[in-house]
């Protein structure tokens, strides 16, 4: 090398080595949390499975919001009430995007209304299209349906209690497809059934840590597809998404053409095609979305529910004899039932405590960056609610690890009595927060109570 380049060389050098060491590295305006290594950040210490038990421990060193460095990304973990109201319900405006997630853009052509930014015309019109669907006056139009499917599931748990693992899946999701499409799944094998186990297996698959991590890795999005397994993985689950939400909506229209309308939410959204501007493939992606939203979630909260009961029989007990008090046994309890059974409200609430469904609930994004008390956090930045923690934390709650549903007899939210009057755990935070707020949340209710 010529002798002149010698410090330009040592000085291009220098500068990469400096930013390279430097990847990682958690920025002085970011919230606290754990000790970063370069390049990794905090990558080597989050766990395969169960994140949100690593993140409860890190909440409690590092307080109600803290940061994880992951390469050159940050993520904000939020384990605080007041921070979730001030950041997330209040600050919604700016705090409502979604973080990038590349391959369920692939699986689902960019059209799935939950991991859409909020900026994009597929959350706008989709929530647009389902918000008066899902209001609490609508719903209760599908009480009937909700009956129904209880008076089968407890028939099929009564003859295979076995089961019951796979018949509280096949219940939510005909639930599902009998509000959505006006189509029950009676039978395990029913057709809409089977593929939609199939496909949230697949999907599962899709978005698990151990799939590839395309959005930290870009350049993963680029090797071809005969050496990329995970871009099988996302065809896959592409064709079995499209075949149960293009199948079923087929159905719908093959019934609705022939005069068999029956008030279901396909109808109503094809009466506002033409106003909301969708075309079928939206309204395809519109639909089958409620199926993945409503039919898991609701599954498996019956699933902690029977396994709580089960884990503690005292509750149990009490809430049969509040129901054979209130209702008789001369027939099933009903949804109306419910403002006079405050033992099985405080069932119900305890379960979404102990076990809630989504831990750490789905991320939200700031749209830019933003600044928060003393912090700013990066544009994009997934910001994680940390509902377990909050759940779990024995500072609000007494006991957080045992199943007591009392303790919402004590206090309308089940916290400590004689806590601060200014904080409150408001029922619906297993539903998530501000503007993504889950828009089920009344259907979820109708049919689990
Ligand atoms: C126990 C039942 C349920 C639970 C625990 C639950 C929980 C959640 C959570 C935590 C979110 C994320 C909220 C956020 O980002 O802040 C969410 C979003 C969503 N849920 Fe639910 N959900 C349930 C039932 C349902 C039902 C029955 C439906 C459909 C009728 C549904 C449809 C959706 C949709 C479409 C979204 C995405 C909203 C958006 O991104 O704007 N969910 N749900």
């Amino acid at each position: 090398m010529d002798p002149r380049f010698i410090p330009l060389a040592v000085a291009v050098f220098a500068w990469f080595t400096f930013k390279v060491i430097r990847i990682g590295r958690r920025d002085e305006k970011l919230p606290p949390g754990p000790p970063t290594i370069p390049i990794l950040g905090n990558i080597h210490l989050l766990p395969p499975k169960f994140p949100f038990l690593r993140f409860t421990e890190w909440a409690q060193k590092h307080g109600g919001i803290f940061s994880l460095k992951v390469g050159n990304g940050t993520i904000i973990v939020v384990s605080d009430m007041a921070i979730v109201k001030e950041l997330l319900d209040d600050r919604s405006g700016e705090t409502s995007s979604r973080p990038s997630l590349y391959a369920v853009d692939v699986v689902t052509g960019r059209n799935y209304l939950v991991t859409a930014t909020s900026d994009d015309h597929v959350w706008r019109m989709g929530r647009k299209a389902i918000q008066p669907l899902l209001a609490p006056q609508a719903v209760q139009a599908h009480l009937p349906i909700a009956e129904a499917e209880t008076a089968q599931l407890l028939h099929d748990i009564l003859h295979n209690p076995e089961e019951f693992y796979s018949h509280i899946p096949r219940s939510t999701l005909s639930f599902m497809t009998s509000v959505v499409f006006g189509k029950p799944a009676p039978r395990h094998n029913s057709p809409e059934a089977t593929l939609f186990r199939e496909y949230v297996h697949q999907l599962s698959k899709t978005l698990s840590p151990e799939a590839a991590p395309v959005d930290l890795v870009p350049i993963l999005k680029y090797v071809p597809e005969r050496w990329a397994p995970w871009k099988q993985l996302w065809r896959e689950t592409r064709r079995l998404q499209r075949s149960l939400y293009f199948g079923c909506l087929e159905q719908a229209e093959q019934r609705i053409h022939r005069g068999l309308k029956n008030e279901t939410f396909i109808e109503k959204i094809l009466d506002r095609q033409e106003e909301l501007g969708l075309n079928r493939e939206m309204i395809a992606y519109i639909c089958g979305v409620l199926l993945d939203g409503g039919a898991e979630t609701s599954s498996s909260f019956l699933k902690s529910l029977v396994l709580c009961l089960v884990r503690s029989p005292a509750s149990l007990r009490k809430a049969q004899e509040e129901i054979d008090n209130v209702v008789g046994n001369e027939r099933l309890p009903v949804s109306s039932d419910l403002q006079a059974l405050p033992y099985v409200q405080a069932v119900i609430k305890e379960t979404h405590r102990f076990r809630p469904g989504g831990p750490t609930a789905i991320p939200h994004a700031t749209i830019n960056d933003c600044q928060y008390r003393e912090y700013i956090i990066p544009k994009g930045a997934p910001i994680f609610i940390n509902v377990w923690g909050i759940f779990h934390d024995p500072n609000i709650f007494e006991r957080p690890d045992e199943f007591w549903p009392d303790r919402y007899l004590l206090t309308h939210d089940g916290t400590k009595p004689g806590l601060s009057k200014n904080y409150s755990i408001r029922a619906s935070l297993p539903f998530g927060s501000g503007k993504r707020l889950c828009p089920g949340i009344h259907l979820a209710n109708t049919n689990l109570a």
